[in-house]
Order: C-alpha cells, then sequence, then structure tokens
C-alpha cells in the first residue's frame, strides 16, 4: 500500500479551497481528515509501533490482539516454533504490549545476566493486583525497597541453608508419610499426583503457618483455604483480555476479575484471622522462638513488620495485605513445582526402564536396607541427581520463568528495547534445542553425569529455576524436596504403568505445565513390611 504523505494531503486539501462555500470546505476538510487519520491509526496498528525497525524480528501483530492469537492452548510450544523462525531473539506484541523472547542459552544470559539489573522488575496483571494485594508478594512485586526487604527476610530468615535446616525434621516426615500412604493402594491402580500433591502441600504449609494443609481449616476460619489456594492458582494462570488490552479491562468479559475480587476479600478475612491468632501468640510467648515447632514464615513476617513499625526511619512497612500476599507466593510457588516435576520424572522412568533399574540399583548401593533415603544421602546418588536435572530439561514447571519486565530503555543484540518491554525466557526451548543438546528428545540423564551443568541458575543452557536477582528463592527447598520424594519413592516401590493407563507425555499449560493425564500406576513393595505403617 501507497504511503500517503505530507504533500499529497497538502495537495488535497488545496484542491478543497476552490470551493466558495467556506462551510462546505470546512465539512470536506475534516471529512478528509478524519479519513486520513483512520487510515493513519490503523496502519500504524497493524505495522505494529513505531520503532519497529528497532525492535527484534517477530510475527506481524493484528489490529488491537497484536499476535494473542499465535500463542494457542501451549504458548511455550508455539514460541518455540516461532523461535524457529524469527531467530534466538524475537520481539511479538501481546496486546498493547511489546515482548520479547530468549530461545538461546546466550539470549537467556543476555537478559538473565548482563541486563538483570535492567529487567529485574515484573509486569502486574488484574490477578496480581487483586489477588496478591498490589502486587506486594515477592513474585510479582516490583523491582524496588519494598522487594528487596522481603527477598532478604525470606532469605535469611526461612530459605537460608541454615535456616532449612531446622524444617529437615518435617520434611523427612511428610516424605515418610508419602510413602506410607501410597503403600495402601499396592494391589491396586493409584494415581501418583494427588498423594505427592499432598506431600509438598504439607511441607510448605508447615515452613509457612506452621500447620499441615489439610489442618488449615482447623482454626475455625469460615472460609476454606484449601479451596480458596486453588481458585487463586487458577485465577493466576488464565488469559485475561484486560491484561493484554487495558482499554478493556474496565468491562471484564471474562468476568475473571470479579471472581479475582471475591476471591481476595474471603482470602483476606481467612489469613487475617490467622495472622491475629499468631500476633496473640507472639504476643504472650516468653521466649521468641517457639517451643513445639521450629519458627515459620509467618512468625518472621510478623516479627520484621512489628520492627519496621518500631522505626521511625524504616521508608518500607509491612501490611496484614502484604503478608498475606507474601504467604499466598509460598503456596503459589513451592508447592506444584515440586510435585508436577517429581511427576514428570517417575513418567520419565516408566517410559525408559533401564533408567529406572538405574536409579533403583544406585539408591540400593548407597543406602543398605535397615532406613530410607535421607538428605545426606543424595550427594552420593550421582545419577539420580541427573535424572532430575534431565526431568528439569525436558519439563521445566515454569517453561517461560516469570515475564521480567525493562524498568528503562536498553539494547540487545543490536535491537533497541523500550522501557517496559516485557521479556520471557523460554527454557522449554532451549531444553529441546539440537543446537544445545545431542539427541535433544531422548531422556538420557547420563549426559549430566560428572559434568559441570547444574540447576542452580549459573549454567544459561539449564535454567529450572530462573537465574540472576529473581532467580527463584526457594530453589534449594525444591531441589532438596523433589530430590528426597523421588529417591524415597524409588527406594520404597516397584513401579509400572497400571493396565489400561498408558503413560500420557502431553502437556497441560497454566500458572504451571503438568502432565494433562495424572500419572496411574501399579505399586509393589522393595522395603520390609515396618517401612509402610
Ligand atoms: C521444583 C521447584 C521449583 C521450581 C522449578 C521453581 C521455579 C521458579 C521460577 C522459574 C521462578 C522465576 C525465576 C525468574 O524469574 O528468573 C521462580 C520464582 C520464585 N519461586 Fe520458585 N520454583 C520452585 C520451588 C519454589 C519453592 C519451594 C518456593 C517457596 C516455598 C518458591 C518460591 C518462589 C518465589 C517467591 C519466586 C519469586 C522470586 C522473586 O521474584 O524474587 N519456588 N521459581
Amino acid at each position: 500500500m501507497q504511503m500517503i504523505t505530507a504533500d499529497k494531503f497538502q495537495q488535497v486539501v488545496s484542491l478543497l479551497h476552490p470551493y466558495q462555500n467556506a462551510a462546505m470546505a470546512f465539512l470536506v476538510t475534516a471529512a478528509v481528515c478524519t479519513t486520513l487519520l483512520s487510515y493513519m491509526f490503523v496502519r500504524k496498528l497493524v505495522a505494529g509501533p513505531s520503532n519497529r525497525g528497532q525492535l527484534p524480528p517477530g510475527p506481524r501483530p493484528w489490529p488491537l490482539i497484536g499476535s494473542l492469537h499465535v500463542l494457542g492452548a501451549m504458548p511455550h510450544q508455539s514460541l518455540a516454533k516461532l523461535a524457529r523462525k524469527y531467530g534466538p531473539l524475537m520481539s511479538l506484541r501481546l496486546g498493547s504490549s511489546v515482548y520479547v523472547v530468549a530461545s538461546t542459552p546466550d539470549m537467556a544470559k543476555a537478559f538473565l545476566q548482563t541486563l538483570d539489573n535492567t529487567f529485574a522488575s515484573r509486569p502486574s496483571t488484574a490477578g496480581t493486583v487483586h489477588m496478591l494485594f498490589n502486587s506486594t508478594d515477592l513474585a510479582f512485586a516490583p523491582y524496588g525497597p519494598y522487594w528487596k526487604l522481603i527477598r532478604r527476610v525470606c532469605m535469611n530468615h526461612v530459605f537460608h541453608p541454615r535456616r532449612l535446616e531446622t524444617f529437615n525434621p518435617i520434611r523427612l516426615e511428610e516424605a515418610r508419610d508419602l510413602i506410607c500412604g501410597l503403600s495402601r493402594f499396592i494391589g491396586q491402580p493409584v494415581s501418583v499426583r494427588p498423594l505427592v500433591q499432598e506431600a509438598a502441600n504439607n511441607i510448605i504449609s508447615r515452613m509457612t503457618l506452621g500447620k499441615r494443609y489439610t489442618d488449615l481449616n482447623s482454626s475455625g476460619s469460615t472460609h476454606d483455604m484449601v479451596v480458596l489456594i486453588d481458585e487463586i492458582m487458577l485465577l493466576l494462570g488464565v488469559p485475561n483480555l484486560g491484561d493484554f488490552i487495558p482499554g478493556l479491562a474496565w468491562m471484564d468479559l471474562q468476568g475473571w476479575e470479579k471472581r479475582m475480587k471475591a476471591v481476595k476479600r474471603k482470602v483476606q478475612e481467612a489469613l487475617g484471622e490467622i495472622i491475629e491468632q499468631r500476633r496473640e501468640e507472639l504476643r504472650s510467648r516468653s521466649s521468641p522462638v517457639p517451643s513445639n515447632r521450629p519458627e515459620d514464615l509467618l512468625d518472621v513476617l510478623i516479627l520484621a513488620a512489628a520492627s519496621a513499625e518500631q522505626n521511625s526511619t524504616a521508608d518500607v512497612q509491612i501490611t496484614d495485605d502484604n503478608i498475606t500476599a507474601i504467604v499466598l507466593d509460598m503456596y503459589l510457588g513451592g508447592t506444584d513445582t515440586t510435585s508436577i516435576t517429581t511427576e514428570w520424572a517417575l513418567a520419565e522412568l516408566l517410559l525408559n526402564p533401564e533408567c529406572l533399574k538405574k536409579s533403583q540399583e544406585e539408591i540400593e548401593s548407597v543406602v543398605r536396607s535397615g532406613r530410607l533415603v535421607e538428605d545426606a544421602d543424595i550427594e552420593h546418588l550421582p545419577y539420580l541427581r541427573a535424572v532430575v536435572q534431565e526431568t528439569f530439561r525436558l519439563h521445566p514447571p515454569a517453561p517461560l520463568l516469570l515475564p521480567r519486565e525493562a524498568m528503562q530503555a536498553c539494547s540487545v543484540a543490536g535491537y533497541e528495547l523500550p522501557a517496559g518491554t516485557r521479556a520471557y525466557v523460554n527454557v522449554w526451548a532451549i531444553g529441546r534445542d539440537p543446537a544445545t543438546w545431542t539427541d535433544p528428545m531422548a531422556f538420557r540423564p547420563e549426559r549430566f553425569v560428572g559434568g559441570d551443568v547444574e540447576e542452580k541458575g549459573l549454567h544459561f543452557e539449564l535454567l529450572p529455576f530462573g537465574a540472576g536477582r529473581r532467580r527463584c528463592v526457594g530453589w534449594e527447598l525444591g531441589l532438596l524436596n523433589v530430590r528426597l520424594f523421588l529417591a524415597r519413592l524409588l527406594q520404597a516401590f516397584n513401579w509400572s504403568p497400571a493396565p489400561g493407563h498408558n503413560v500420557d507425555m502431553t502437556e497441560q499449560f497454566g500458572l504451571t505445565v503438568m502432565m494433562a493425564k495424572s500419572l496411574t500406576v501399579n505399586l509393589s513393595p522393595r522395603l520390609p513390611s515396618r517401612f509402610y505403617r
């Protein structure tokens, strides 16, 4: 289509002047101007932002929705496919926001290491505003003094390896209960996910609120916390149109925002009661350390809030709503990620019986019968650690990490990115890239044995926990739990797919990517009966 230049526009307008009737000339001029402006507006929408020449290549956006339609039901897979066409760094407009997607280790490094400072913030959505109290949790808080304070408090008082040790008895107990729970299904088909999920939920819940997940309602609250957390997980994963096209947000066409506001009110009441009870308990306690359980995240946050309140020079305060948001984060970030990874690992081992046999033989050779695997054994189980790494490579629970947002304009690989650009790192695509991995679609834990690639965020070809300053705060805990669950499950049972239940590796996209069909297996015992009581 030919561009209409300002000169041509002047010519058209001057042609109108011979009209003697000024009113007529005015009307015609107005009509032409309107048509031209509409044309320019539509053209701009079709062509994308004006600095498009400087953005990385990417699909041509449609008016209004941009490239939302290309994402489909599996955005990480669609983006991996697009990267094959547009390259390791591509840009696309989703609604009215510009996104860039990094799909190779080098590009991941550019965003998570070289530009870590610039891309240290997160975009907010209706979900984070409504349900995480104006994004005042840890995961979605914008970069700044509030995020720094909360991250430091959580790191030093909960996730530091020395603090994590205080929760070891809880973790070992829940991992033992998992084995006992599954043993009740020996001889009949059992779906693994609910039991692994329960164990992961219980650990996080005891570390956060000092109570098992299933006992959360025992405080007599009118709201069922388990139902509320499930609802929040669902609503944080839905594609809400208003997030992509803010002009339409007020209409709440899908009705999601109404549900978000409703769940926020309930969670505020339910957790508000729990926080108040705990504050009372802390006031009446003679020692700051509880006698019957380790100090949990709620203790830590209430004490941090009190100390900020007492400090008249503190520039950040922590309210009960903030505590609620941070507590929710632990359930959202720490539970499904662990159970999903454990389930994918078991599924891969069932499809690769020689790897299953090798893992079990390794455990047997290190942990003689007479006790269950402990954390300290893991360092002597290189093959088991490699199985977990290989699972993360093929099935990262958060395949696009969490989105980052540029706090100022910057340039990457010769392209100019404006402030506010959002970045995804497609770790799912990186894990399956034939340029990085030999035979990438094969499940081969051996590729990691004796190698130096780790999943901690220092090697950009394997980034299940992200990297840089927004790296997962619970990565060590997540890793400890997945390894312990998997090691004990392999030690305790012989595994086979239940008749009529194929191992189906189809993915289901949401806040995390899990198996679309839960793994259903037959189990037989490998240990003396006392381990199942
Ligand atoms: C297998 C286990 C886990 C996986 C795969 C995982 C994965 C991730 C990923 C990919 C991110 C985003 C990192 C980035 O943007 O670079 C993240 C952030 C986060 N995760 Fe995890 N996670 C796991 C376990 C946990 C646990 C156990 C907790 C807490 C109990 C947790 C809490 C968080 C929080 C709070 C953030 C936000 C950090 C921030 O923005 O400062 N995660 N996680």
